[in-house]
Formats: structure tokens, sequence, C-alpha cells
């Protein structure tokens, strides 16, 4: 878990009731059922999740970089600016749209690192991305930023003079990240970051970026499916399933008590990152058909814990009705939400130790 988190309480980006969906007519697919998640500033929010239930979605909706046959159905995405109003990011127009982006917003997506241009120097690339936010900047001034830049990621700016494929993968994506950094924006979105890179690798990238974090004090959204990379690493964790978030609250109080038997599934799926050896079960069965969707819980088929409501009645991202949890900590399920039922013993959880 984050140390010394720059996290407060200021929100930077508040999605309310978001949907999006993929095709039309019959063969349409809701991605995005209605999420509403904030952001604050400087923080690190991790989004998990099996394969499929929405995350890239998610976060793609938000900045409005979803491709097609993408298409957002519903909602608002608030973008609190550090002088002056929220905007809703969903009505801006395409040129004050760019504007926002990258300068407030940067975008790290998987496999960010194949996307360099093979025949240009990496200095010429980051050079030239500068230039299209900052004309005014002279030659001088933008090749010592991204001097600065390669610095800041821990590559040698000698380096700068280098052609993509002379890098190895990590390097090239910290190259990406140097990028996405350049214009000191507030919110680092990054998707799956390291997925193609080795475990050491993976590792060194995510401690820089947390490092990088408390230096700068930006905001990141960081999505894996390795929930216990996020216990690790992030402030605030919400937990995704067929396009809803089904629980959300501190990276702490998700490893000491997750409530959703979902959580309780994705912690027992992958090992902890420090502490004793256990035997990972994974979630038996798998995420549901988006088109074919369970009435009631969509995750009632899988749990262990289902009773007759959860087949019919969907559970409302809510306050759990455990004391100690407060207001942040939220839950989809009516073990929690239904004071005539009793909370599961937690599956053994408190065996897990750092
Ligand atoms: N181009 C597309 N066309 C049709 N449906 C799509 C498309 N992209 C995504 N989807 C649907 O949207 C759902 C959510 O996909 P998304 O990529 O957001 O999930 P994810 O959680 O980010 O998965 P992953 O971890 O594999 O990246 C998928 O289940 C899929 O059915």
């Amino acid at each position: 878990m984050t140390q010394s988190s720059t996290a407060t309480d200021a929100p930077v980006l508040e999605i309310r009731g978001l949907k999006a969906d993929y095709g039309y007519g019959e063969n349409r697919v809701h991605a995005l059922r209605g999420v509403d998640l904030t952001l604050h500033e400087g923080e690190v929010l991790g989004l998990a999740g099996e394969s499929g239930c929405g995350k890239s979605t998610l976060v793609y909706a938000a900045t409005r970089l979803l491709p097609p046959p993408g298409l957002i159905s519903g909602g608002r995405v608030m973008y609190h600016p550090r002088d002056g109003e929220p905007v809703d990011l969903l009505q801006l127009g395409d040129r004050e749209l760019r504007a926002n982006r990258w300068e407030d917003t940067a975008l790290v997506f998987q496999g960010a690192m194949n996307s360099l241009n093979p025949v240009y120097r990496i200095g010429r690339q980051i050079t030239d991305a500068i230039s299209a936010h900052r004309p005014d900047w002279g030659r001088a001034r933008r090749e010592e930023r991204a001097r600065e830049l390669m610095t800041l990621v821990g590559i040698d700016p000698a380096r700068l003079r280098d052609f993509p494929h002379q890098l190895s993968g990590g390097m090239r994506q910290r190259v990406m990240i140097a990028m996405a950094l350049a214009l000191e924006p507030r919110v680092l979105i990054m998707d799956e970051p390291t997925t193609a890179l080795d475990v050491v690798m993976q590792r060194q990238i995510v401690e820089e970026i947390v490092e990088l974090r408390k230096k700068l004090g930006f905001a990141v959204v960081f999505i894996t499916h390795d929930v216990s990379l996020l216990i690790e690493i992030a402030d605030r964790i919400a937990i995704m399933y067929a396009g809803e978030i089904v629980e959300e609250g501190t990276a702490e109080s998700l490893y000491r008590a997750p409530r959703h038997p979902y959580t309780q599934g994705l912690l027992r799926s992958f090992p902890p990152l420090h502490g004793p050896r256990r035997a990972m079960t994974g979630i038996a069965g798998s995420p549901p058909d988006l088109q074919a969707l369970p009435a009631g819980c969509r995750y009632a088929p899988r749990c262990p814990f289902v009773m007759d409501r959860c087949r019919t009645d969907v559970p409302a991202l809510t306050p759990t009705d455990v004391p100690d949890d407060g207001p942040e900590r939220r839950v989809a399920c009516w073990l929690h939400s239904d004071p005539d039922v009793r909370v599961p013993v937690e599956l053994g959880m408190s065996a897990l130790r750092f």
C-alpha cells in the first residue's frame, strides 16, 4: 500500500452514470451500464476485474477516446480544472477537447511502446509531441525538456539519438510514459501499461510511476487484472464486473475485508506480492455474455453465496452495512446491503498477510 500518498479529497474527474455501447440495433452490447466513479487529486485509483469487464471502455469513454463501434450513450464526466468551473468532457467541442487531452489528461495504453515510429529518432518524436502543444517553445527549450523527461523516467538522455529498435521494450514503454508526462498532466491513465513486459521490468516501471506521482503530484488511474498489485500501489480500488463497478474502497480496506464475493475471488486469483505463499483458487466459471446478462446480480451464477433475491433483484452500489467501513466504502451485493442477511465469513482472507 502506498505509504506517502499525495491524495486529497478534491475531485479531478467525476464520472456519473456513464454508459457506453458497442454496435447498433440487435447486436448492440451494453459495455458500460451506468458507472459512477470519482478520481481525486493526486491519488492512485486502481481499476481491476477480469478481461472484458469494461475497464478499458470506461477510461476510453471518460476521455472521449472510445474508438468505433464504441458509442457513449449516457452520463457525465465532470473535469474540475485548477481554476474555474467544472466542465462536462462529454459536452466539449473538438477544439476544447484537444486542449484538455494530454495537457490535463494523458493516457498510456496497453502496448503503447509499439506506437513509436520506427523511422524517427526518440528525441525527434518527443520534441515533435511537445511542439504540437507548445508551438511557442523554441528548439533549445523543447530539447531541454526532452532531456529532462528522459532523466525523469530513468533513461540516459544520450539515448534520445537512438531509434526505437535500439531500445528494449521496457525502455520504449518508459519513453511513452515520458511523453505522457511532457505537459505535466493532472491525470495519467495507464491501461495495463506493463502487460507486455517481463515481471521484473513490470515491477520496476510500476514503482517508478508511483515515485513520479509522489514527485509531480498527478492523479493516476491504473488498470490491471492483478488486484494484488493494486493493493500495493493504489490508494483506492474499484472492482468492475460486467460493465459495472461492484465494489469500491481504500486499498487497505479492500485487502483487509473484501466484501463482494467477486473481489474475494479476484484476491484469491493472484499471489500476494509479499508474505507467505498460499493456494490460488481462482473463480469458477466465466464472466457473462454482455448480450445475455442474467437477471438480478450479474455475478449470481458464479457466486458461492447466492441467495434467491440475487437471481431477481439488481443490487445497487451503496455504502455497506458494516459501520467501520465508512461512506467511502461501497459494494453492490445483497449480502452487505440487506440488514436481514448476515455477512459471510471472509473466506479465510485473514490468512493473507504481507
Ligand atoms: N470493438 C468492439 N466491438 C464489440 N464489442 C466490444 C469491442 N471492444 C470491447 N467490446 C465489448 O466490451 C466489453 C468490455 O471490453 P473492455 O476492453 O473494455 O474490457 P477490459 O476489462 O478492458 O478487458 P481487458 O482486460 O481484456 O482489456 C467486452 O466484453 C466486449 O464484449
